[in-house]
């Protein structure tokens, strides 16, 4: 069975979404978009010989779409997401689920209501081979329990309607989802330390900023997001334990060394350094489906990085700790 998917958003990651899918991922074929810029869901229809729907909810209704992925901006994401669910169809949302915990809450109630999870949130760091290996030797004890962990998420540049908040639920999140499943326990606090800004940031932005998280057993994150270091797309990580220090490797697989020295190229963007976890996520989405199956992250995992983000937008605007306040998890996602 080929999963037929329907896509509501066709940008940049719904475009390398579509590439993935038609080039190295087996069992699914896009082949239906809408898109609120009219002409870009054409452009795209034609280019994979599909449909341009004139509106979400038609796309989303029609009988030629088996499961829907969302590739709009976070602040749409919503209304989509839970007319998908109301039409009983397995939806992969890339992150943020949505932009606030509240509107995380009503699509985990439709989704309970539905009675069936449907929901995948695209948190890809779980599925990159280097925090896998980080996660098996904390597991393993190979470590002893972790202490602190300390993270670093640059990026060349954002584009322009990059607002301020997205610091913390657009970016930041990644890092929240990702340490929530390698230390497998939620944040209770959370503060933003603001260091000098760089000149070469939109003035709306502090950057960078350094998130100050600690979880229920005491660990401590840190997470430096620096959003305009000019030089390339550099994801850190480094998790200290009991008995051992455990980081992510070089981004790439290979080393130069010559006369101006041993070195790395470094990646640009989120494509080049977690393609193979894109890879490895949307496959095993598109199998489940065709097994009518859920798989990956859940409503509840978009939830609970959302109330995070929440408390850290707030810590942004004002000085000290922000307590996160997180529901208990219901039965349904247990
Ligand atoms: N996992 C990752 O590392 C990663 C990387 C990049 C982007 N993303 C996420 O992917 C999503 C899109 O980001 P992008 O960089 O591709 O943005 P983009 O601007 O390139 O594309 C977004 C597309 O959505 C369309 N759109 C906006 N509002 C819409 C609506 N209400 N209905 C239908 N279409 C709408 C826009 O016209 C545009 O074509 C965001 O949620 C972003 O956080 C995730
Ligand atoms: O939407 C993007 C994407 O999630 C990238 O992986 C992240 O590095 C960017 O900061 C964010 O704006």
């Amino acid at each position: 069975m080929t999963v037929r998917i329907g896509m509501i958003g066709p940008g940049g990651m719904g475009r390398a979404h579509i590439e993935r899918i038609h080039s190295v991922i087996s069992g699914g074929r896009v082949v239906a978009v809408s898109d609120v810029n009219a002409d870009n869901a054409r452009a795209v229809a034609d280019q994979i010989s599909g449909t341009a729907h004139a509106s979400s909810q038609e796309l989303i209704d029609s009988p030629d779409v088996d499961a829907v992925m969302i590739t709009s901006h976070g602040p749409a994401h919503k209304p989509d997401v839970i007319a998908a669910i109301r039409a009983g169809k397995y939806v992969f949302c890339e992150k943020p689920l949505a932009p606030t915990a509240d509107e995380c809450v009503e699509i985990m109630q439709a989704e309970q209501e539905a009675g069936k999870k449907l929901v995948t949130v695209g948190f890809m760091r779980r599925f990159d081979a280097s925090y896998r290996e980080m996660k098996r030797i904390l597991d393993d004890g190979e470590v002893g329990e972790a202490l602190m962990v300390h993270c670093a998420h640059r990026n060349p540049t954002v584009p322009d309607f990059y607002t301020w908040d997205m610091a913390i639920n657009d970016t930041a999140i990644h890092e929240i989802d990702t340490m929530r499943w390698l230390l497998g326990e939620e944040f209770v606090s959370v503060r933003v330390d603001k260091p000098r800004k760089t000149s070469l940031r939109f003035e709306h932005l502090q950057d960078p900023l350094v998130l100050i998280l600690t979880t229920e057993s005491g660990v401590r994150v840190d997470d430096e997001v620096f959003v305009n270091c000019q030089y390339g797309y550099d994801i850190q990580c480094e998790l200290v334990g009991e008995t051992g220090v455990v980081r992510l490797g070089d981004q790439e697989l290979v080393q130069r060394a010559d006369a101006h020295g041993r070195r790395n190229r470094l990646t640009m963007d989120h494509n080049q350094r977690f393609g193979a976890a894109f890879t490895t996520e949307v496959q095993e989405w598109i199998t489940a489906v065709a097994n009518d199956r859920h798989t990956g992250s859940t409503s509840w995992d978009g939830y609970a990085a959302a109330v995070v983000c929440d408390a850290g937008v707030q810590a942004l605007t004002a000085d000290g700790e922000v307590a996160v306040e997180m529901m208990p998890k219901p039965e349904f996602y247990a």
